[in-house]
């Protein structure tokens, strides 16, 4: 069975990592995966793992939207922080194929900072969270995607999301306004509630679909359009709720 570690309980070690704590090597060696598996039309090998990392300010969310995509509960109450970092092994079905997901929960707190970084540089791709009723989680949001830039890999996936979608009145950053910054960088956007559960799968979904996509993206297929993808199966907030 995968190993679920109890995501409060510290710094993991993963052994991959363990070794791979040379910044220059690691970036070498993520550089040479991502050519082997870049363009070709091979058929998708349901062995591969890939490493997909939740970022974002400390209280936002992060360590309940894995829960909820795991789980699939949501557990209310008083909030303690992740300390370190800790993973969560998931297998997604895209189309008729299984794909691996490793998703790593990281501590938001700042002292937890130097940590995190280390592992940006094997992710494949990364999920940065906002709080909807924080306006400091969305501002923080531009200083998260330069940390993003300068340790992870160039071709990483992003997706920008703003949880607590469900807290309807206490809303201060409005939806355009995600969708906005999201555009302005270019990444793929939409709004989530780790406690209704209202695109969580999606989330995990697309960032499958699109590194399965990567690997074995056949010439003749048309080329998988995550955006689109997003914009046609997510579920949009209105003023009272979902549709
Ligand atoms: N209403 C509502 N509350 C949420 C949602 N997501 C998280 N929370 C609450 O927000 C608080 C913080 O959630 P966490 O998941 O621990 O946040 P985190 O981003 O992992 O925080 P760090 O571990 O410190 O980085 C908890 O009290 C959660 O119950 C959501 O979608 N809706």
């Amino acid at each position: 069975m995968d190993p679920a570690p109890d995501q409060r309980s510290g710094l993991y070690q993963d052994s991959a990592y363990a070794m791979d704590t040379d910044t220059e090597d690691g970036r070498a060696a993520a550089a040479d995966m991502s050519a082997d598996t870049g363009s070709s039309a091979l058929p998708y090998d349901e062995d591969l793992t890939h490493k997909t990392i939740l970022v974002g300010d400390s209280g936002v969310g992060k360590t309940s939207l894995l829960v909820q995509f795991d789980q699939g509960k949501f557990i209310p109450g008083s909030f303690s922080a992740t300390v370190g970092i800790g993973f969560t092994n998931k297998v997604v079905t895209v189309d008729n194929l299984k794909v691996k997901l490793q998703i790593w929960d990281t501590a938001g707190q700042e002292r937890f900072r130097s940590v995190t970084h280390a592992y940006y540089r094997d992710a494949q791709a990364l999920l940065l969270l906002y709080d909807i009723t924080s306006k400091s989680s969305f501002d923080n949001i531009r200083a998260w995607l330069t940390e993003i830039h300068e340790y992870a890999q160039k071709d990483v996936v992003i997706m920008l999301l703003g949880n607590k979608s469900d807290m309807v009145h206490e809303r201060v950053i409005k939806q355009e306004e995600g969708q906005k910054l999201a555009r302005e960088y270019g990444v793929p956007f939409m709004e989530t509630s780790a406690k209704t559960g209202v695109n969580v799968e999606l989330a995990f979904l697309a960032v499958a679909k699109e590194l399965k996509q990567r690997v074995c993206q056949q010439p003749n297929e048309p080329k998988f359009q995550i955006h689109d993808y997003i914009e046609s199966q997510k579920q949009k907030s209105t003023c009272c709720g979902f549709m």
